[in-house]
């Protein structure tokens, strides 16, 4: 950009209606009017050196305002090269044509001259009407002195405004302009900054600021942003360069502050839009999932869902209040929000409750629940009458505190299957709750509900799988509790059972279980008076109570062993104890209720598979050692299965009717006769499965003999030689003991080492048995003598006596 621009006087005027060409911007115009065409043609096309014409604004005459010197040139299109002083309005000097008389137009009186770099010619088909593209760069400003035209276009006798070198440099010295330049300079640099911020380009805008004078970086930056056409006007007038600063500050500043405040409303625009996009875009996310997991039930809201549950659930008033103060809280809460899940799941247990729901309960028929009984249980004459009392009692007065009762006997004697009769006599649901093996206090309490994944106590969870309030509740294998660091689930259940923990609670025999929801318990826990039961769970800091019904449980327990039990929750529950059965009544249990049941549930029948009494003494004897019937049962059902598979691989027949089967035999005959074709007759198979089942052709059914007992069962197990044979061998010996598992017949064998006098025991042995053969020893007053032992836990006087015995034998061997 040169500093200063030689100009001609005269300039060919190219006008710009309502726009201004400011110097150093650069602007690419097309021409398609006949004038501009001409002007260009011959002002700018045709000359060999780049040529020079003048811009000059035009303002439509919507008022009556002059804004400068006016040229009236007339009308027409020749207007040769007339010229005029005047001042005046111009008819459409675009349209020189004479097309359009009607818009008067005011010409400015300060232009700038602009240099073509760039020029193209382009013919518009079908018309072949010539038009250019020209690319103009603005100068430096002029004054017009007179305007005149040549031909169709107008030229202008010019003045140059700018300043001359010398003088530029004066002005530049003065404070003002150095103040000047300095805020215009710090202004455009901010705009800059923010442009580069926006943009990320600026870097050659910031090249401009260090090297082109600060008077035209005026005219530059102001022609870079949208003005309106009154400002740029003014702009152009601003001959004096301070006056053209301060303007330019100002309109740079104004520029810069716009942005800023449109880059606020974007940035709040924008986080609007990204917040609902992210909304949106989270629900469209979440309608894939519940589709995918076939869960695309729309309209269904979860929550208003679970509100409808807890509706129906039947909470007393002051449950129910607690429960939608929760469902508010969660409500409030974000599903990715820590607690929502541990609120939400605890709202659903609340709601599937059965808090009111409960089986209706039968007429009580003593005489019913008898035969009951005794069809499905063999002997036990004692127990069952204790439970006839015991049902008794209930039908007289149902709301009666009577005992928890406890079924205390070795594995397999029918412990949980009378409690399950119970439960079918009354004609209410039966829940089973596995205490083996619960160890962690927190499977009985429950979980805090603070703790990620915590569940219910297995009461609460029992209940709620059975879905109402009054079942029979079997706590089985309550002696198989252990304790742990975790606590000790006995403890839990003695608050369940044992009254006297809970005196404060309630004198009278209660009726209703309060679950307390406190934060210093460790999870749900149970205290009860008798039928009350307190659970108290962890709620963060927020202590809730909220009382559970469940008066109406019966309770029944189980256990193999009385002595696990502690005393003061034995005290709480009447004990009943089932010994075992002797191998007679095995026998009696295996053919009336065993063989009967095994076969059906093998889809057997006496026509199939027959195992006589013999048989059966064989399996008790040779495959069982146990106090109740579980193992017979088991070798039973193999029984069963080794004859089911043997039945279904026979060959099978559908019989034929009479008349079908004459038929047949005739076709077949003829058939085989003649070697001819014959055409086969499709009878329909209508025939169902249970048809089908019973088609099977037996010629004779299985009998279980001894060579099958082999075969299925393998080898015998235990056999009445075993016990001959080992005796017979030096230093072994017979002695009786008492397990879980019944009376059992323990050998006890003495070896002789060499060594320093000292007895050895192996195996595990319990105090009372280490003491036994510690006596046995001082007894017999021999020095060295060591004792293998076959079982694991015995007891009992026997074994002392077949110690001594032994001893005796080894020593004098
Ligand atoms: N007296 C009996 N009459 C008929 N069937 C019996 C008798 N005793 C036990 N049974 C049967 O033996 C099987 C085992 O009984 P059950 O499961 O009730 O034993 P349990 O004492 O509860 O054992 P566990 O202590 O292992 O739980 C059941 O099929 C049951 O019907």
């Amino acid at each position: 950009m040169a500093d200063v621009v030689e100009l001609p006087s005269r300039l060919a005027v190219l006008p710009f209606r309502n726009k201004v060409l400011l110097p150093g911007a650069i602007i690419r115009i097309r021409c398609t009017s006949s004038s501009s065409v001409k002007l260009v043609e011959q002002e700018l096309w045709q000359r060999e050196e780049k040529g020079m014409i003048g811009i000059l604004p035009l303002r439509d005459s919507t008022e009556t305002t002059v804004v400068g010197p006016m040229l009236s040139p007339g009308e027409g299109t020749d207007l040769g090269e007339r010229c005029s002083k005047s001042q005046g309005a111009i008819s459409d000097p675009h349209k020189f044509d004479g097309k359009s008389q009607q818009e008067v137009f005011h010409w400015h009186t300060r232009g700038v001259a602009a240099r073509a770099l760039h020029l193209s010619r382009g013919v518009e088909k079908p018309s072949r009407r010539v038009t250019y593209i020209v690319v103009l760069e603005g100068l430096c400003r002029f004054s017009v002195q007179e305007l005149s035209t040549r031909g169709t276009y107008y030229t202008a006798h010019i003045l140059p405004l700018d300043m001359m070198k010398a003088e530029m440099e004066q002005v530049e010295q003065h404070p003002d302009f150095i103040a000047l330049s300095r805020q215009f300079k710090a202004t455009a640099m901010e705009l800059i900054s923010v442009l580069e911020q926006k943009q990320k380009t600026g870097g050659r805008t910031k090249v401009l600021l260090e090297t082109v004078p600060v008077h035209k970086l005026a005219d530059i930056f102001v022609a870079s942003f949208g003005i309106s056409f009154e400002e740029q006007l003014s702009m152009l007038d601003s001959v004096d360069v301070k006056v053209r600063l301060s303007k330019a500050t100002e309109l740079v500043d104004r520029h810069l502050q716009s942005i800023r405040v449109a880059e606020k409303i974007a940035q709040k625009v924008e986080g609007q839009l990204s917040k609902s996009q992210k909304e949106y875009l989270l629900r469209q996310q979440m309608r894939a999932i519940k589709e995918e997991l076939g869960d695309n039930d729309d309209d269904e809201d979860d929550l208003a869902a679970l509100e409808r549950k807890m509706q129906s659930a039947g909470m007393p008033p002051d449950i129910w209040k607690h429960a939608q103060r929760e469902l508010r809280r969660l409500k409030k809460m974000q599903p990715q929000q820590p607690g929502y899940n541990s609120s939400r799941v605890y709202l659903e247990l609340l709601a599937d409750l059965p808090w009111q729901k409960a089986d209706e309960e039968l007429e009580l028929d003593l005489k019913a629940a008898k035969e009951r009984l005794d069809s499905e249980h063999y002997g036990l004459v004692k127990v069952k009458q204790r439970i006839i009392e015991y049902l008794a009692v209930r039908k007289l007065k149902p709301d009666a505190r009577g005992p928890v009762l406890c079924f205390v006997g070795p594995p397999g004697v029918g412990k949980t299957s009378l409690a399950s009769s119970i439960a079918a006599s009354l004609g209410r649901k039966f829940v089973r709750i596995s205490l083996g093996g619960v160890k962690d206090e927190a499977d009985v309490r429950g979980h805090r509900r603070t703790y990620i994944g915590s569940m219910p106590g297995r009461l609460i969870d029992g209940l709620k799988r059975v879905a109402v309030c009054n079942p029979v509740m079997l706590l089985d294998e309550i002696d198989k509790t252990g304790s742990n660091v975790r606590g000790d689930p006995t403890s839990a259940l003695l608050e369940v059972l044992d009254p006297e923990q809970n005196r404060t609670f309630n004198d009278q025999y209660p009726h209703s279980f309060t679950i307390c929801f406190s934060e210093s318990s460790t999870s749900f826990f149970f205290i009860t008076h008798n039928f009350f039961i307190f659970i108290e769970v962890s709620l963060g800091k927020i202590y809730l109570s909220v009382p559970f019904d469940l008066s109406k449980v019966i309770f029944v327990a189980t256990a193999n062993r009385l002595q696990p039990i502690p005393p003061p929750l034995l005290d709480r529950m009447e004990v009943i104890e089932l010994p075992g059965y002797t191998p007679e009544e095995k026998l009696r249990i295996a053919m009336r209720h065993l063989i009967p049941r095994v076969l059906d549930q093998h889809g057997l029948s006496s026509d199939f598979l027959q195992i006589p009494e013999v048989m059966v003494k064989l399996v008790i004897q040779r495959y069982t050692r146990e106090a109740g019937v579980r193992n017979l049962e088991r070798n039973l059902a193999a029984l069963a299965r080794a004859a089911a598979v043997r039945v279904a691989e026979q060959e099978h027949a559908v019989p034929r009717s009479k008349d079908v089967q004459g038929l047949a035999s005739s076709l077949e005959e003829s058939r085989l006769a003649d070697g001819a074709e014959v055409d086969m007759e499709v009878i329909p198979m209508g025939i169902s499965n249970h048809g089908i089942s019973n088609e099977f052709r037996v010629t004779s059914p299985l009998i279980v003999d001894e060579a099958m007992l082999e075969k299925v069962l393998g080898p015998p197990r235990y056999g009445d030689r075993e016990t001959a044979e080992r005796v017979a061998t030096p230093g072994v010996s017979v002695g009786l003991v008492w397990t879980a598992f019944g009376g059992e017949v323990q050998f006890v064998e003495a070896a002789e080492m060499v060594g320093k006098g000292d007895l050895h025991l192996t195996g595990q042995l319990g105090d009372v048995i280490k003491e036994s053969a510690h006596i046995a020893l001082t007894w017999v007053n021999f020095s060295l003598y060591h004792l293998f032992f076959m079982c694991a836990e015995q007891k009992g006087p026997n074994l002392f006596q077949s110690y001594v015995t032994y001893l005796i034998f080894v020593g004098n061997k």
